[in-house]
This record gives structure tokens, C-alpha cells and sequence, in this order.
């Protein structure tokens, strides 16, 4: 199976290099040049994950054409990108792996659900989990959860991106494996947010442990499985995220929680932050689905720069519930 990246960025990079192992030839559509030239001539992408040594067997590209041969593309752009992204790629019945976690905004759509729509004859699968690129492109062990509806796509794609060090788990549930990465990077700033914001580990862990409330009130409304929300793509990246500063949104919520303003804090920066984009349109989605997500109502009003103080005792003083409900 020759497995072709549509993305040079950190995660599309590790994942190549995932894909390369044993010396298996793999292409790389990076959109920026100077990545193409750093991939081909001197087996790096310095501009987003620097420090690697990369597979020569890994080359790059800048034409989406030059990847038609490919048995397989794994979709690594931001969300709010995969549409004209996959829109200039010539697909046809080629499976799509889907790694990008967000909802694309304006439609509400999961990256699933634009895929089909821009390419109704792909089979659609969805790599996800607790999965910092650096980490994986430096052969730390690490397991995701790669879903796809059909048993012998599943099992040719894990067999295919298996490595000693990164460990797929199958499952059939797509959407699960979709809302939990999307709706996790949201929750990540929250995280963040209570850190810098110096509101301690109490609460920390009480924004996780609600948060995935959240995502499992959401999940279940949009079709996913409770499991799948508690395992890798769900619970294990939410748990990543939320606690360290490798991660952006995370990082991102640290910055809000220190009085940083979330245009100042996003200006300029050529990585991305996927929970500033989904933030708004989760909300409107769960609106639509008539579920509570206190939390990521509170990411939307910070991000549109309403003040720390106010938000959380917003928060606090939210009617008692039990804890089930
Ligand atoms: N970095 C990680 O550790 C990691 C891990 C798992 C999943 N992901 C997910 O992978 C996706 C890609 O993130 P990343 O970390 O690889 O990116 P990145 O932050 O390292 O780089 C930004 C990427 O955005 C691309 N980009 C910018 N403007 C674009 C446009 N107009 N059209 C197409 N592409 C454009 C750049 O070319 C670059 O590849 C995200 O959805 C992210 O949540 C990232
Ligand atoms: O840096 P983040 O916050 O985009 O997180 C990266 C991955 O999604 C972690 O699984």
C-alpha cells in the first residue's frame, strides 16, 4: 500500500515518517515550498518539526497531482482546510485517512463528512489519539485509534501504519473517533487557561473530568459510541492535551488565563491552535443538538475577550446538577 501525506506540517511530517518505516517509499504534499526543497534536499522540515532526521525514502512535493498512485492519502491539513485542499486533489475510490481533528465552521461538518461530500467515492477513515508529532516522529511509543466502517480497510490501513513504536487500535466508529480529537483541542484551552491562570490542580482536573462529560453528552447526540469516547481518540488525547505545554491549545489557554488577548496570542503564528476554530462552531453545533457545554461556552467568550474573572464565576455559579446528567 503506497501511502501518499496531503500536509507538511508537524503532524503530517510525523506521520510520513511513521508511514516510511522500514524504508517504504512514501509522498508528501507540503504546501510551502522552502519545505518541499528542506524534505528533498536535506531530509528535515525545520519550519515545523525541527530536530528530526527524516527517512530518505520520504519525498516531498508541491503538486497535489504528483500523489495520484497513491493507494492511500492521509489528510493532514488544518480542519478549516481539508475542503479546498481535497478539492484540488484527484482522488477517485482512494481511501482517505483523515488526521486533521476540528469542525469545519460555517457548514458544522466533521472532516468525515466533507470529505464524502467533496469526494463521494472515497472510503473514509480516521487516525486519531493522544499523539504529540514530536514525540511520535522521535519513536516514543504511542497508540491511536484508526476507524474506518469497512473491516478490511481498517485492517489493511493498521497493518500498514503499525511501526515497534506506534500501535494502531481498530474500531468501527468514525464519528466517535472524529468528535473526540475536535472536541478535545477545545477543552485543551480551558485547560490551559485555568493554568495560567493559576486556579490550580482541583481545578484542573475538575475541568477534564466535566469536560469529558461535555464530549460524551456531544458525542452521543452526533451517533458516537460511549467506548470510543473513553479510549484513545476521546479520554486518552483529552488527558494529553489538558496537561502539558507541548500542545498548542493548551498552550494557547495558558496566554488567555495570563490576560493575553487570543488575536494578539494567534497573530503570526504559522502552526496551528484547532480549538479556536472549533470552539465557535461546537457550540453552535450543540446548540443545534439541544446539549449543555458549559465549558466550551466559556473557551468561545474568552476567545472572544470576555474577562477571565467573569467567565468563571459564570461558571461556579451554574445551577447544582448531579453528576450523571
Ligand atoms: N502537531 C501535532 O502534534 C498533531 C497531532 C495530531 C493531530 N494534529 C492535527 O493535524 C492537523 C495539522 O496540524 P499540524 O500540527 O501538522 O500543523 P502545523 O501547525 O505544524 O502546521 C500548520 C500547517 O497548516 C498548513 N496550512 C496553512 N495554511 C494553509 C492553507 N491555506 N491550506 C492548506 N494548508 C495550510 C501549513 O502548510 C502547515 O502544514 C491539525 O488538525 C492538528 O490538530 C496535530
Ligand atoms: O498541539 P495540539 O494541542 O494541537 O495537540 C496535538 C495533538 O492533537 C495531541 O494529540
Amino acid at each position: 500500500m503506497k501511502i501518499g501525506v496531503i500536509g507538511g506540517g508537524a503532524w503530517g511530517t510525523a506521520l510520513a515518517q511513521v508511514a516510511a518505516h522500514g524504508n517504504r517509499d512514501v509522498l508528501l504534499w507540503a504546501r510551502e515550498p522552502d519545505v518541499v526543497a528542506a524534505i528533498n534536499d536535506r531530509h528535515e522540515n525545520s519550519s515545523f518539526l525541527a530536530g528530526v532526521a527524516l527517512s530518505p525514502t520520504i519525498r516531498a512535493m508541491g503538486s497535489l497531482g504528483d500523489l495520484s498512485g497513491c493507494d492511500a492519502l492521509l489528510v493532514v491539513t488544518p480542519a478549516q482546510h481539508v475542503r479546498a485542499v481535497l478539492a484540488e486533489t484527484s482522488v477517485g475510490a482512494t481511501p482517505l485517512v483523515l488526521c486533521a481533528k476540528g469542525i469545519e465552521a460555517g457548514t458544522r461538518m466533521l472532516i468525515g463528512e466533507v470529505a464524502r461530500q467533496v469526494h463521494p467515492h472515497a472510503p473514509v477513515a480516521v487516525l486519531s489519539g493522544p499523539t504529540f508529532a514530536h514525540e511520535v516522529a522521535a519513536g516514543l511509543p504511542t497508540a491511536v485509534t484508526l476507524a474506518a466502517e469497512d473491516d478490511d480497510l481498517r485492517a489493511a490501513l493498521s497493518d500498514r501504519l503499525a511501526a515497534p513504536h506506534f500501535r494502531p487500535y481498530a474500531s468501527s466508529d468514525v464519528v466517535g473517533a472524529e468528535i473526540g480529537g475536535a472536541v478535545k483541542n477545545v477543552l485543551a484551552i480551558a485547560c490551559g487557561v485555568v493554568e495560567g491562570a493559576g486556579l490550580g490542580q482541583n481545578a484542573r482536573a475538575a475541568l477534564i473530568a466535566r469536560g469529558f462529560a461535555e464530549m460524551t453528552r456531544f458525542g452521543l447526540a452526533r451517533g458516537a459510541r460511549a467506548e470510543t469516547l473513553a479510549g484513545l481518540s476521546g479520554l486518552g488525547d483529552l488527558v494529553l492535551t489538558c496537561s502539558s505545554t507541548s500542545s498548542r491549545n493548551f498552550s494557547l489557554g495558558v496566554g488567555l488565563g495570563r490576560g493575553g488577548s487570543a488575536g494578539a496570542l494567534m497573530a503570526d503564528r504559522r502552526t496551528v491552535a484547532e480549538g479556536a476554530f472549533t470552539a465557535p462552531v461546537l457550540a453552535e453545533a450543540a446548540r443545534e443538538a439541544g446539549v449543555d457545554m458549559p465549558v466550551t461556552d466559556a473557551v468561545c467568550h474568552l476567545l472572544a475577550g470576555a474577562g477571565i474573572a467573569d467567565v468563571i464565576a459564570d461558571l461556579l455559579a451554574r445551577p447544582l446538577r448531579e453528576e450523571g446528567a
